[in-house]
């Protein structure tokens, strides 16, 4: 569930979890397959390299030719140059062939994978983004899939590739020498547990500083976006500071890492090089001795050192892995995510699409972050196909709320909601939003044209049809003194509108809408008193023949609809026609009395 994510920490760091990537990989399994036998091919390659150069050796040189024991049966120094460059161009072309192949498959799974998790993330209700950050879900789906990818495309062939190395370079070894094999074990085995102890602290360490890392972007993320705030308060120096600081820390941990990966760097290259000089040392005497020929002892040298690099991948691949193993768990948990606000099994088909008419009964509703507060009490409520009912009441009475429920953003906890009689929940969400226009508090504007926002409407519309939206809404006034008319760019978020600009800029997509059910909220609180005049007479024509929901704070606003709702704690306290209302001397008369003087 929801509440899980937002605790990544938590995820497992099992192996078992890379299981989930399979249906991402499944697809691309005739290039899998491809990929391992490039792999085998590749790795059988490198395994011959060290036979050929000690042919190169002990026969290239060599005035009494022995044929049959070489790769090649050419005693030439050049028939042995020739088989040594043959084999390197081959390895080349099946090396580039693996890293091609292999990387088309980890950047076109971790692509399917990120969109298939976007996809499902926007399936979720509000109330998924109420327990898990948007930063969060980002990070996940930037900085996991990268660590995915990474682990898929390369990691993966790369420890496969070591791991044969490792095996086939051990077995040539044996087959060598076993004298001197026996030898590089014990050699090997004694110094691996100094390595894999310092290993371990360079791991921890190098977490730690991802950690400072991350704390220093979260920084400037939530800086950059209160810039306003952070410049009126004259705050850029201290919030300079504040960045510089944790930019240092993050600067400490990662020299601390360094300073032992250096000295990790020295034990090794020390302890592999003193394994294969002390080898090499002990293989010359018994050349010497005629045990060994000297090519044998190349080799040797040669597979000791493919043996070791094996071993080094490995370890780094390992890590890699279990990186991996963590950010798969995180993403799958998102994959796997349910939305609060489940689809109906079998979705009924909308009756009377093009209408309207809907009933409240009995609607409660009390929001899973407070399951004890009632936010809608026993909500009764007829609006018929048609009606402008305003929904009024003090701050927190449960305006929005009961907008939230009609559009299943959240589900009632008990009662229902019928729209032309059938219960909301057995429409499929997409039936029951496709009847809705929603004006909601805050608008929001895309990076993008003024056309393209007023057509996030209706997709489908004509340029014609966008513009007479615009001028229902008043869109037209200011849009056509922008210096690219409807085609100029809105800013981020509508950074380069005033708030009455935007709110008309929304009323315009809900008017292109046309669905058969309008939701205002607040719509038109940040206008002007001469433009709200002018907008409502737009919002006037779009009710027309529609059933509308008014929030209103401003009465003012509300004094042409149908009906009038006063909530008050999540429970309808009043109904009735403005006029009614003011008479009945309740709390409607009380706010008409403080707001219009009446
Ligand atoms: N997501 C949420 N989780 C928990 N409680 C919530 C949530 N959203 C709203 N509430 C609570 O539900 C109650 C009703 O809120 P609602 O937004 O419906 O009020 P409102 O009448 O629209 O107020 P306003 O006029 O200020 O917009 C409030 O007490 C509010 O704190």
């Amino acid at each position: 569930m929801s509440r899980d994510i937002a605790l990544p920490a938590s995820s497992p760091r099992r192996l078992s979890v890379l299981k989930g990537l399979w249906p991402f990989l499944r697809p691309y399994r005739t290039r899998l397959f491809l990929a391992l036998v490039l792999l085998c091919l590749g790795s059988a390659l490198i395994l011959l390299m060290p036979l050929a150069f000690r042919d190169l050796i002990d026969f290239g040189f060599g005035e009494e030719a022995r044929p049959a024991e070489g790769l090649v049966a050419g005693p030439g120094l050049d028939a042995h140059f020739l088989a040594l460059f043959s084999l390197a161009a081959a390895w080349a072309l099946v090396v580039s062939a693996r890293y091609y192949t292999v990387t088309w498959i980890g950047e076109r799974a971790t692509a399917d994978l990120r969109s298939a998790v976007y996809a499902r993330v926007l399936s979720q209700s509000p109330q998924f983004f109420e327990t898990l950050q948007t930063g969060e879900v980002l990070s996940r789906l930037s900085g996991d899939t990268t660590l995915v990818q990474a682990v898929v495309g390369s990691s993966i062939s790369m420890g496969l590739r070591s791991f044969f190395q490792f095996v086939g370079g051990m077995a040539m070894l044996a087959v060598t020498s076993l004298h001197l094999f026996a030898l590089n074990l014990g050699l090997m085995a004694l110094l691996a547990l100094p390595i894999v102890a310092i290993g371990r602290k360079v791991k921890r360490l190098s977490r730690e500083s991802q950690d400072r890392i991350a704390d220093a972007t979260a920084l400037a993320g939530e800086i950059l976006n209160a810039m306003p705030t952070v410049q009126a308060y004259t705050q850029e120096g201290y919030e300079a500071a504040r960045f510089a600081g944790a930019a240092d820390t993050a600067f400490a941990t990662a020299i601390r890492r360094t300073r032992v990966r250096a000295a990790l760097t020295a034990v090794i290259i020390t302890a592999v090089m003193g394994t294969i000089v002390f080898v090499l040392w002990v293989g010359a005497r018994q050349v010497h001795q005629g045990v060994m020929t000297q090519g044998q002892l190349a080799s040797f040298v040669l597979y000791a050192m493919l043996v070791a690099g094996g071993v080094g991948t490995m370890a780094e691949v390992w890590g890699d892995v279990m990186r991996a193993a963590g950010a798969t768990g995180r993403l799958l948990e998102l994959l796997h995510a349910d939305s609060a606000v489940p689809e109906a099994a079998e979705p009924q088909a909308p009756r009377l699409p093009a209408q309207a008419a809907l009933s409240f009964e009995h609607l409660t509703l009390c929001y899973p972050a407070r399951p004890q507060a009632r936010a809608l009490d026993d909500i009764c409520l007829e609006v018929a196909h048609g009606e402008s009912v305003a929904l009024v009441g003090p701050s927190g009475a449960g305006k929005t709320s009961l907008f939230q429920v009609l559009l299943r953003y959240y589900d009632s906890t008990g009662g229902r909601i019928r729209l032309n009689g059938q219960d909301i929940r057995d429409l499929s969400l997409h039936d029951l939003r496709r009847g809705i226009a929603i004006v909601p508090q805050e608008p929001v504007i895309f990076s993008a044209t003024a056309l393209e926002n007023i057509r996030y409407g209706r997709p489908g519309a004509s340029d014609a049809d966008v513009i007479a939206a615009a001028r229902a809404a008043r869109v037209d006034e200011f849009v056509e003194r922008l210096p690219e008319g409807y085609r100029t760019f809105l800013g981020e978020r509508g950074t380069r509108l005033s708030g009455g600009q935007r709110q008309r800029i929304a009323i315009a997509r809900a008017i292109l809408k046309g669905a058969p059910l309008l939701l205002l909220d607040e719509a038109t609180s940040a206008l002007d008193a001469e433009s709200e005049i002018l907008v409502q007479k737009g919002l006037d024509s779009a009710m027309q023949g529609r059933t509308t929901l008014v929030i209103a704070h401003r009465l003012a606003t509300v004094q042409r609809v149908d009906r009038i709702v006063v909530l008050d704690q999540g429970r309808i306290v009043e109904t009735g026609t403005p006029d009614d209302l003011r008479r009945q001397g309740g709390l409607y008369a009380r706010l008409a009395a403080l707001q219009l003087g009446i």
